[in-house]
């Protein structure tokens, strides 16, 4: 309940002035809809009773104003409504986003771009669905239902009776249908999440699914799934079936006790035929209220499930938290390692006890088997994540004294797998700032020695690049993600090398832009290849999350007895 009312005051009581326009249209059309039958039951008696024509033609204008005023105030109230469910709901995905971008990666690791798609739409759309329709949909006929059996008791106590006893028989069905239910809802809802994580990975995995021949297993794997969601979608809606079936029972014997009722007054003249119409039209209209409350009550039981998964995602917390904010002087900045250690939460440490320093304006290469660590090393000086023990620290200071904005400001990092977006080349560079101007771009590309290669593109700046490789190459991608490294113009460069094999003509290209990047600035690459690191100033080779061997690069190729010495020689990292 608590989270209910923290999304309620965030999002919705922004939105006040409208919803107090809505509380006024409710009330109306609440009222509109216990009066109008009145001039229907007046006009009866009246037939009944040999009233004038003319007493009779007001009561059917008065009737016909009320029933052509119903639809305007609904018009109304629709829009307003709509406009409040999806101003209030915008925001909180906004905010949504947000948090999921500031999450640490081990989170991101343990929950798919699908998962989260789903939260972050899926459940919003609903809870957006669900505020649209709530006041007039929930509380309109909650409200209505309460009227309607109020006029009944006026009309006569045994009617207003009989259909006390109808609505609290519905609310005793509905608490119970309502507690089998949710589970049921929630239970889909996850087997919805899970299907479209598993359609995004494999659809994602696509080429390596079809080298290797992965289909038949797929589709059994997608046969397994389907399954489930066939199941829970069935028990879900039987759930909900279940309760409105039983609604509409109570209903046809609810109007069969008030017109069975009213056969047996009317003789004795307590009871007018007006009056048993009446109690008939009432009946009826409690259970279309009801029957409403129901349904959206199942719009509530949804909601209420996606406010709990909205609360869980927004009750995880970053670990990397942006720190207090210190302000280095300018320039290439060192590096340094003490002790630390690193887990990615199972038994074995990734990093172990790792130390070294690297000075301002120097070049260190990570060597070493797959899982040695290097990528670890990258990760923690970006603060991707935070070391387990021990300290990182640039230029002199702790890393988690920095502010996070300013971090990335001082270290960027260039990763194995650049991720394009579907955007020009010119938004690739810049990420969508317009200040930066293209003399800007076309001074850091020459820099870069790429001005060639950008005039080889069929668009220049516009050319439209594309995620997932479909419109360059691999090499050509980490070229685009250098100019950007390069833009930024960051005191340490973190290069996490590709490791696929670049054609002759790209990887020079690459060569020479990393080397002008690294110019000036201190710079920790992941080395995939040996030619890359003869370059560096610094090498280390680790194993199993410890450096084995750390120096200069001269020295240690000069010292045949060196790890580094015996890698060269055998040609391989
Ligand atoms: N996201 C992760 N979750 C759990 N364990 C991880 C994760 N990333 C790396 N590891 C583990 O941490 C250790 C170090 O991995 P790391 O990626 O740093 O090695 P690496 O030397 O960069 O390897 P590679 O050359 O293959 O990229 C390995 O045992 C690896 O299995």
């Amino acid at each position: 309940m608590a989270r209910h009312r923290e999304l309620f005051s965030r999002y919705v009581r922004p939105q006040w002035p409208r919803l107090i326009v809505l509380t006024v249209l409710l009330f109306g059309n609440i009222a509109i809809e216990l009066i109008a039958p009145l001039w229907v039951s007046r006009f009866i008696d009246g037939v009944q009773s040999g009233a004038t024509n003319s007493a009779l033609i007001t009561i059917a204008i008065l009737f016909m104003v009320f029933t052509a005023a119903r639809p305007i105030v609904m018009g109304i109230a629709g829009y307003l409504s709509e406009d409040v469910g999806w101003r209030s709901t915008n925001r909180l995905r906004t905010d949504l986003v947000r948090h999921c971008l500031n999450l640490d990666l081990s989170f991101h690791r343990k929950h798919t771009p699908g998962e989260l798609m789903e939260r972050v739409d899926g459940d919003v759309s609903e809870l957006a669905e669900f505020l649209s329709f709530f006041v007039f949909g929930v509380v309109g006929r909650a409200l209505l239902s309460v009227g309607i059996i109020v006029m009944a008791f006026l009309v006569d106590y045994r009617i207003g009776l009989t259909l006390l006893v109808a609505a609290a028989a519905v609310l005793i069905i509905l608490r119970t249908t309502q507690r089998l239910a949710v589970p049921k809802s929630q239970a889909l809802r996850a087997a919805k999440a899970d299907m479209s994580s598993f359609l995004e990975e494999r659809l994602g995995g696509r080429e390596t699914i079809r080298a290797n021949g992965g289909r038949d297993h797929l589709f059994d794997e997608m046969d397994g799934r389907i399954g489930v969601l066939v199941r829970r979608t069935r028990d879900a809606m039987v759930a909900s079936r279940y309760s409105s079936s039983l609604l509409e029972l109570m209903v046809a014997l609810s109007a069969v006790a008030v017109l069975a009722l009213g056969a047996y007054l009317l003789p004795s003249s307590s009871i007018t035929l007006g009056e048993i119409y009446l109690g008939y039209y009432y009946t009826d209209l409690l259970s279309h209220s009801l029957i409403v409350v129901t349904m959206h009550m199942e719009g509530l039981q949804r909601a209420s499930a996606a406010i709990r998964r909205i609360g869980e995602l927004t009750a995880i917390q970053p670990t990397v938290v942006s720190g207090p904010g210190h302000e280095p002087d300018r320039g290439s900045l060192d590096i340094e390692f003490e002790n630390v250690d690193f887990g990615y939460g199972g038994t074995q440490r990734a990093l172990d006890g790792v130390s070294f320093r690297l000075a301002a304006g120097q070049t260190l290469g990570l060597l070493g088997r797959t899982g040695s660590g290097k990528t670890t090393i990258a990760r923690l000086i970006c603060r991707e994540q935070d070391a387990t023990g021990g300290a990182v620290r640039i230029g002199g200071a702790d890393i988690r004294d920095y502010s996070l904005p300013q971090l990335r400001g001082l270290v960027t990092m260039v990763t194995q797998d650049v991720q394009l977006l579907h955007a020009t080349l010119r938004d690739n560079l810049t990420f969508f700032d317009d200040s930066v101007s293209d003399e800007r771009l076309f001074a850091a590309l020459d820099e870069l020695q790429l001005r060639k290669w950008y005039e080889s593109l069929p668009d220049g700046l516009d050319t439209v690049l594309v995620d997932g490789g479909g419109s360059l190459s691999a090499g050509e991608a980490q070229l685009v993600a250098l100019t950007r490294a390069f833009l930024n113009d960051p005191d340490v460069v973190v290069l996490d090398e590709a490791s696929s094999r670049l054609d002759p003509a790209t990887e020079r290209l690459v060569e020479a832009a990393t080397g002008r990047l690294l110019e000036g600035r201190t710079g920790v690459v992941v080395a995939h290849r040996l030619n890359t690191v003869r370059t560096l100033d610094h090498i280390a080779v680790l194993d199993q999350g410890r450096i084995q061997e750390i120096g200069e690069q001269t020295k240690l190729s000069a010292d045949p007895t060196s790890r580094f010495a015996t890698l060269l020689a055998g040609g391989t990292s």
